[in-house]
């Protein structure tokens, strides 16, 4: 049996750095003492996610947000995949996931890649690429339990970087995420269970909870899709941790009873790294 706890903070931002980081805090040391191994915070967790506020938010790795996690990694003995923050690098700015393990180590950085830029008549629109950078590499480690993939929110839509993670060995998908009012009830929940279902991989979307002081109205609905695609966890659209089991075991009975990934014709098509 090879079993790990999950627990995502599905935490309120505000527009105090501070408070935020003392909120993801508290959240992690609760998560903690109630046996996750694994601790994932949301998207952009110590700043509203807002384009105007990204560059005054960003911090130079390691900067107190990084070094707060590692910090907590270490003294709890847990993984934290330390959901999103503005990172500065030179005159860009990223939109960037720090992982570290028991050690505090820094295991995984994954900058986004996919910049969301939409523009839905009468809902939402956003345009990440007025101010921030693209990720050029897509992102795996490997901890104890076994491999995992991180990639931020808008990067879920696209099946060949999921694809891609899942050759590079991951068992476990995690999104720190903060979908919206208009693409959130549409496509939120069928994107987590497909991305499961296609990769036969447990895939946790940890979003901020929702608040409405803001222009952008995260959906919160944080979930777990388990490797046969049924959703096993979900919250509603208020603060919360929610915890989730993942039995590791269930990904190699899944591929193994519905060989889908042998099955690939891999021959015709195939979905590789440039
Ligand atoms: O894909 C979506 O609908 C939402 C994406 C998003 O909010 C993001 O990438 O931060």
């Amino acid at each position: 049996m090879r079993n790990v706890k999950a627990g995502i903070c599905q935490m309120q931002v505000e527009l105090d750095k501070s408070m935020n980081l003392q909120k993801a805090e508290n959240m992690i040391r609760e998560a903690a003492g109630n046996g996750s191994n694994i601790v994932i915070l949301p998207e952009m967790f110590n700043c509203p996610y807002d384009t105007k506020y990204f560059s005054a938010f960003a911090e130079a790795y390691p900067g107190d947000t990084a070094s707060m996690l590692s910090h907590l990694a270490k003294e709890l003995g847990i993984y934290i995949i330390g959901g999103s923050v503005p990172e500065k690098d030179g005159d860009a700015v990223y939109n960037t996931s720090y992982s570290f393990d028991r050690d505090g180590k820094l295991i995984g950085k994954h900058r986004k890649m996919h910049l969301f830029d939409i523009d839905v008549e009468g809902g939402v629109r956003f345009k990440e690429s007025d101010v921030l950078g693209y990720g050029q590499e897509a992102t795996v480690f490997d901890t104890e339990y076994c491999k995992i993939g991180v990639a931020i929110c808008y990067d879920m839509r696209f099946p060949e970087l999921m694809r891609l993670m899942c050759k590079a060995g991951a068992e476990i998908i995690v999104i720190p995420a903060a979908f919206n009012l208009t693409t959130g009830p549409a496509h939120w929940e069928i994107t987590v269970r497909t991305r499961a279902l296609d990769n036969q991989v447990y895939f946790i979307a940890a979003s901020s909870s929702r608040n409405l002081d803001f222009t952008y109205h995260a959906y919160g609905h944080s979930c777990i899709a388990n490797p046969w695609g049924a959703i096993i966890k979900e919250a509603d659209e208020k603060e919360c941790i929610l915890y989730g089991e993942l039995d590791l075991d269930m990904v190699q009975k899944v591929r193994k009873e519905l060989p889908l990934l042998k099955h690939l014709r891999n021959d015709i098509y195939e979905v590789c790294k440039k």
